[in-house]
């Protein structure tokens, strides 16, 4: 079809030039004979000078007579012209590959849905109040305290890896001697995995919700994935106190724990884990407003005092004082 177009406008041409050379001779008479298959006219050209044109067949049509304006059949080749340009312009519209859907980028989701996950335990089910400090600044000690009087129940992280360490079976037990001898922080998953049990444990064999988690989270993502997967925490104590004085302690501690962390080496280590990737969970949570501060460079009964001053206001809402 391109093709015939392309032969057609050339063509078109040389006829619009003969029409205009054809007006020009009908000043000038001309005179036709006719054979069969050759139509012979004589015609006078500008200069009056006469010529004979040649036509393939027939004499003047289209109600030409002979010395009619225009020779060449022009409103059939006009016709063909129209036609074959239609034609042209539909096949090339039907060729076109339909345009591609353009995707409105608002409509695609760079990111996921958040997943509403809630956690094991919820507000009504249990509570739970972190309770952190430096090694060795008496974490332990107090949380025996409010055991005794307040009925909490105490689940030490440290206590809970160790028990964990010590398990016949244990998939974990090497990793957790090497960690704690490194003053490295365990992988989050197992220490929350221990904790969880034991707060269902509570839960279901004494039925108790109230907890004290002491010496956890000690990272921020164990904070958050606690939170996420566990129990929300109401509040975080936050016994403050110096390495000069833990440092004492703790090596008074190791005269007799047994603990294979209570040593000038580990303790070391112990203290720059606590200063580098523990304590940003406590200034996270201070920001929070969700942290109560304990001075535990006191006797223990004077940080006690201090612990249920503290608490009073914050327990009792939840927890009835003795
Ligand atoms: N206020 C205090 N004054 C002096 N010694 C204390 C005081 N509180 C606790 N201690 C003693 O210090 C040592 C460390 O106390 P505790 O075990 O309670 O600390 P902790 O913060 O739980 O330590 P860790 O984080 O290593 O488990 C213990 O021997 C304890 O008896
Ligand atoms: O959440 C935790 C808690 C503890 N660890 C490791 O245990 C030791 C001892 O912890 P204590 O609280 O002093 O008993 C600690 O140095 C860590 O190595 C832990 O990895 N994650």
């Amino acid at each position: 079809m391109a093709a015939s177009v392309s032969r057609t406008i050339p063509f078109l041409l040389r006829q619009q030039a003969a029409r205009r050379f054809t007006t020009a001779t009908t000043k000038f008479p001309s005179t036709t004979t006719t054979t069969a298959a050759l139509r012979t006219t004589r015609v006078k050209n500008y200069h009056n000078k006469t010529f004979t044109r040649n036509y393939a067949s027939g004499g003047p049509r289209g109600g030409e007579t002979a010395g009619s304006k225009n020779p060449f059949p022009v409103y059939p080749l006009v016709a063909i012209f129209t036609a074959g340009s239609l034609g042209f312009y539909y096949l090339v519209q039907s060729r076109k590959e339909p345009m591609p859907a353009i995707e409105d980028p608002k409509d695609k989701l760079l990111v996921s849905p958040p997943v509403t996950k809630k956690p094991a335990f919820g507000k009504g089910e249990a509570s739970v109040i972190f309770v952190l400090g430096g090694p060795g600044a008496g974490k332990g000690t107090q949380c025996g305290n409010l055991v005794r009087d307040y009925g909490f129940v105490h689940l030490s992280a440290g206590d809970l890896l160790r028990a964990e360490q010590e398990r016949p079976g244990s998939d974990f037990g090497e990793l957790i001697k090497t960690y704690i001898k490194e003053g490295r922080i365990v992988p989050m998953e197992v220490t929350i995995a221990l904790l969880e049990n034991a707060m269902r444990e509570a839960m279901t064999t004494q039925g108790k919700s109230k907890f004290l988690i002491d010496g956890f989270p000690r990272q921020m993502d164990q904070a958050v994935k606690f939170e996420e997967d566990v129990c929300e925490s109401s509040f975080t104590l936050f016994f403050d106190c110096t390495e000069d004085e833990m440092l004492k302690r703790l090596l008074n501690r190791g005269l007799t724990s047994g603990r294979s962390d209570d040593n000038i080496e580990s303790i070391k280590k112990r203290f720059r884990t606590f200063k580098e990737t523990s304590y940003p969970v406590v200034e996270y949570y201070r920001k929070m407003d969700k942290v109560i501060d304990v001075k535990a460079m006191d006797t223990p009964q004077n940080v006690y005092s201090q612990v249920k001053a503290a608490l009073k206001d914050r327990l009792s809402a939840e927890i009835k004082t003795p």
